[in-house]
């Protein structure tokens, strides 16, 4: 329905209510003469009641009409109510009033009411105006009501029975039209409207019928009815035809609803239109089932206030009342958008949504939108997976190459993890390059044999490990697998697959391998040096000699470290340190000073290097400079102090230059060998040491009594198997008790110490002197004969004679000594000791201090001196 349609409606209700009204009012007055007293009474009774009726009627027009608000809902009701009360208050003067003045303000300020209640009317049609227009719906009723009640209360107001006779007439007035209206009418008329007032619309229809079937009535009455009702009338005709025409609209209309229908159910769908300005949402289409909601659970959801809401997924919510917001501003014509729904089974399901706005109000401002849904979830599912598999392949181990079959083999595609595995920004795709250029150049050479291989073999990859050459230059380790996927294929296809920290571990293990067998290769050159030492231990403890000592070291030294000179050095006597043992290349000097040596110094070992610094400098005896030797890299000293009286060093220099290992093995060999040769020097001194206490004489450091007489046994031995000759003399200090009471036995003990070194003074290399008794000395003259031993041994006598001591500041008196001295002829040595002594014993016998040789005559007065005691058997 038009609003031109309501206006005219709305002119006609207005009239046709004035006119019953006035025929009411008409009629009433010829019924009963008494009721109209008054015609201005009349009049304005006809006036309200054409006034409430054609009111009612327009503001319901007016509240299905699509006009656009122009005022608060509040002030148009506050513009409603002026006219309202006016009309009422006009009403009321007049029923109240008898003064024709009054009577005639009543009149003037109901019309001045029923002229504005028109626009104030109009002016409170809003979005909301459902409840406003019912509220003056119902004023103008009031109004209709109102010249009953007036009738009824009115003093003047006619019998009782004539009031009930109005109220009947205004009643058949109202209930006759919908009669009519049910029998005549369109009953489709107005209700297509808005579907969801119907209930509105069958009112305004019933009221705009009851007008019009009023007037028809009234026409009747007056006998006019005739033009009406003839079909055949130009007007009849002509509705007739509208009423065709709107039959074949209608049609079309159905026909388009079915059709658009159709579209949208086998277009899987669906659709909703929002009515702007009452917030109304119709929702249709396939939408229910779209998201399997049963059919009572979608007419719920279509009824609550805000379906989104509820049904919108919590991060797609703000974006979708964001676009409805600016399609009810205006400020756009067309949402689109993705979201996802809350389904029936309360998983989410990916739609499109696509609304426009299809109507506006005359001002251009938007009146209802509509919009579709269209189902778009397997495909956004399909998208999310392909995204997914996307970022796996984008941050994956796996690269995904295309290039051409044939040489260079540019490159088509690559997936987008390359740059990344390159080192290059994201955008930096190698396409059109060769594929070679991404590899090491030692591994893009057996490309072209590799991709020939590819095309040979269709459908057989082919693979080989390569180098990724990265951005900075450094690379990364890959597989390239390389496949055509058919014969005579223009592209291939590979992947690469990092196997970078395969490589690296790969590495490591090869490192931990060398490591490893660097180690095991250490522990048997250890175990190789501790047995070659062991085994030099062992010889250098049984040396009976420094000299076989010497031998060993000389021997064992280069075994120890073959790539190494040596030398021993060990303080001699004079202080200096001598070269006792050496080996490979002499290095220094045969005798140079403890101190030249750090090692003697400090008391450790000692390295120095060709490159040396101030805390490792060079010995002094490898010379004045600061520096080694040319030639020499490596120089080690490791002393030999402890438990050994004099020091001594091993040397050891190396002219190869080595490695922080081979210096640490060495020095760690050189620290043991040092040892070991400090046990053995020490044991053999100290065996030599023992040796010589157990053959001497302490107090004359001449050899002792036990010494002599092997001695004397091995000569007389020697002699007899040589066949040279022997001799043996005895010699005895004369008088020599005197000098221990005399002068003390210090005294004594002095005489007899020079005595004895005057005769090891006087011994030839191969004579052995000897002390056989308190102080009797005795000397062994090998390969000597009588004469010869008689001469020195007297030359002896005298030297002793004329040596003169003093004792703590006491000259001593002269010491003589008597010597017997025998020649070994065939005899024994028990015989030739005897005889010796019986020469002494005629010596001391004759005088002393002089020499005797034993002659046969000797041994009686020798035995018998023996017999007497005289002489005592110091060597029995
Ligand atoms: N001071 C000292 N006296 C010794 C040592 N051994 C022996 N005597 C002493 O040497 C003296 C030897 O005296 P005798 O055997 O009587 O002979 P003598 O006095 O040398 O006289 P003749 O041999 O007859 O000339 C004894 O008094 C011993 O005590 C010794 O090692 N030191």
């Amino acid at each position: 329905m038009s609003n031109l349609d309501l206006s005219w409606l709305s002119v006609l209700s207005f009239g046709f209510a004035a006119i019953a009204g006035a025929c009411f009012v008409t009629f009433a007055q010829r019924w009963s003469p008494q009721t109209g007293q008054s015609f201005g009474r009349l009049l304005a009774a006809s006036i309200v009641i054409a006034f409430g009726w054609w009111s009612a009627v327009l503001l319901s027009q007016l509240a299905l009409s699509s006009l656009p608000p122009t005022l608060g809902e509040l002030d148009a009701a506050l513009l409603a109510v002026p006219p309202l009360v006016g009309g009422i208050m006009a009403a009321l003067l007049l029923e109240t009033s008898r003064q024709p003045l009054r009577r005639v303000l009543g009149a003037a300020g109901a019309l001045t009411a029923a002229a504005l209640l028109p626009p104030a009317s109009i002016a409170q049609v809003t979005p909301f105006g459902m409840l406003w227009p019912l509220l003056l719906l119902a004023a103008g009723l009031v109004f209709v009501c109102l010249f009953p009640a007036l009738m009824l209360i009115s003093p003047e107001s006619p019998s009782a029975w004539r009031n009930v006779g109005a109220l009947l007439l205004l009643a058949v007035g109202i209930l006759l039209p919908q009669i009519f209206r049910l029998a005549w009418w369109p009953a489709d008329h107005g209700t297509a409207v808005v579907d969801e007032s119907a209930w509105l619309s069958r009112v305004v229809v019933l009221d705009t019928g009851a007008t019009i079937a009023l007037f028809m009535l009234i026409q009747r009455l007056l006998g006019r009815d005739s033009q009406l009702r003839d079909a055949a009338s130009p007007e009849a005709e002509l509705a007739a035809r509208l009423q065709a025409a709107s039959v074949e609209k209608d049609s079309l209309v159905h026909y388009q609803e079915r059709r658009c229908e159709h579209i949208i159910q086998s277009a899987d769908v669906g659709i909703f239109e929002w009515e702007i300005r009452t917030g109304t949402l119709s929702l249709g289409g396939t939408w229910a089932s779209m998201l399997d909601y049963e059919d009572e659970q979608a007419t719920q959801l279509s009824r609550i206030p805000d379906p989104w809401r509820q049904l919108c997924h919590p991060h797609e919510t703000a974006l979708a009342q964001r676009l409805l917001r600016q399609l009810a501003r205006g400020q756009r014509e067309q949402a689109l958008c993705e979201l996802r729904l809350r389904s029936a089974r309360n998983s989410w399901h990916w739609v499109m949504v696509n609304a426009r706005v299809v109507e506006h109000f005359p001002d251009g401002r938007p009146q209802r939108v509509l919009g579709t849904l269209v189902d778009i979830d397997r495909l956004k599912r399909a998208e999310y997976a392909l995204l997914a598999e996307r970022r796996l392949f984008a941050s994956g181990p796996v690269i995904v190459l295309t290039f051409e079959a044939v040489p260079p083999h540019r490159l088509r595609h690559a997936s987008s993890n390359l740059p990344d595995a390159r080192g290059y920004p994201e955008q930096h795709q190698p396409l059109g390059e060769p594929l070679a250029a991404l590899f090491h150049r030692d591994d893009a050479d057996g490309l072209a044999e590799l991709m020939v291989r590819v095309v040979d073999q269709p459908g057989v990859p082919v693979q080989r490990e390569v180098r990724v050459v990265r951005a900075d230059n450094s690379w990364r380790w890959y597989v390239l697998h390389v496949v055509a996927d058919r014969p005579e294929a223009s592209a291939l296809r590979a992947y690469l697959v990092d196997i970078n920290r395969l490589k690296e571990a790969e590495s490591n293990i090869a490192a931990h391998n060398l490591t490893l067998q660097g180690m095991v290769q250490k522990m048997a050159a250890t175990q190789h040096f501790m047995q070659t030492l062991q085994q030099f231990t062992e010889l250098l403890q049984v040396c009976e000699n420094e000299a076989e000592s010497r031998q060993i070291i000389t021997q064992g030294g280069p075994q120890l470290f073959p790539d190494w000179s040596g030398a021993l050095t060990v303080a001699g006597v004079s202080g200096l340190m001598e070269v006792i043992a050496s080996w490979g290349e002499p290095f220094t000097s045969e005798r140079t000073e403890e101190t030249d040596c750090w090692a003697v110094r400090r008391g450790h070992l000692h390295q120095s290097n060709a490159d040396s610094s101030a805390l490792s400098p060079v010995c002094g005896h490898f010379g004045a400079g600061p520096t080694l030797p040319p030639g020499i890299q490596h120089a080690i000293c490791a002393p030999l102090l402890k438990s050994f009286e004099r020091p001594g060093v091993l040397h050891l220099i190396a002219h190869r230059k080595m490695n922080s290992d081979e210096l640490s093995a060495i020095t760690w060999g050189a620290e043991l060998f040092a040892d070991a040769l400090k046990l053995s020097l020490g044991n053999l001194r100290l065996r030599a040491s023992l040796r010589e206490q157990a053959v001497h004489d302490v107090m004359t450091d001449l050899f002792n009594r036990r010494y002599f007489d092997e001695v004397l046994h091995r000569e007389v031995s020697r002699s007899e198997r040589t066949g040279e000759g022997l001799i043996l003399g005895i010699i005895d200090i004369d008088h020599f008790k005197s000098f221990n009471d005399s002068f003390g036995h210090d005294a004594g003990d002095r005489v007899l110490r020079t005595v004895a070194e005057q005769l090891q003074d006087f011994v030839r290399a191969y004579d052995i002197a000897c002390r056989v008794g308190g102080e009797e000395l005795a000397v062994i003259m090998p390969r000597a004969h009588i004469e010869e031993g008689f001469a020195r041994l007297d030359q002896l006598r005298q030297e002793i004679r004329g040596h003169r001591l003093t004792h703590n500041g006491v000259r001593l008196p002269a010491i003589t000594v008597s010597i017997g001295i025998a020649e070994l002829d065939g005899n024994s040595a028990d015989s030739l000791l005897r005889r010796a002594d019986a020469a002494l014993y005629a010596a001391k016998h004759e005088g002393r201090d002089r020499v005797m040789r034993w002659d046969p005559s000797m041994d009686l007065a020798f035995s018998s001196a023996l017999a007497q005691g005289e002489r005592r058997p110091t060597r029995h």
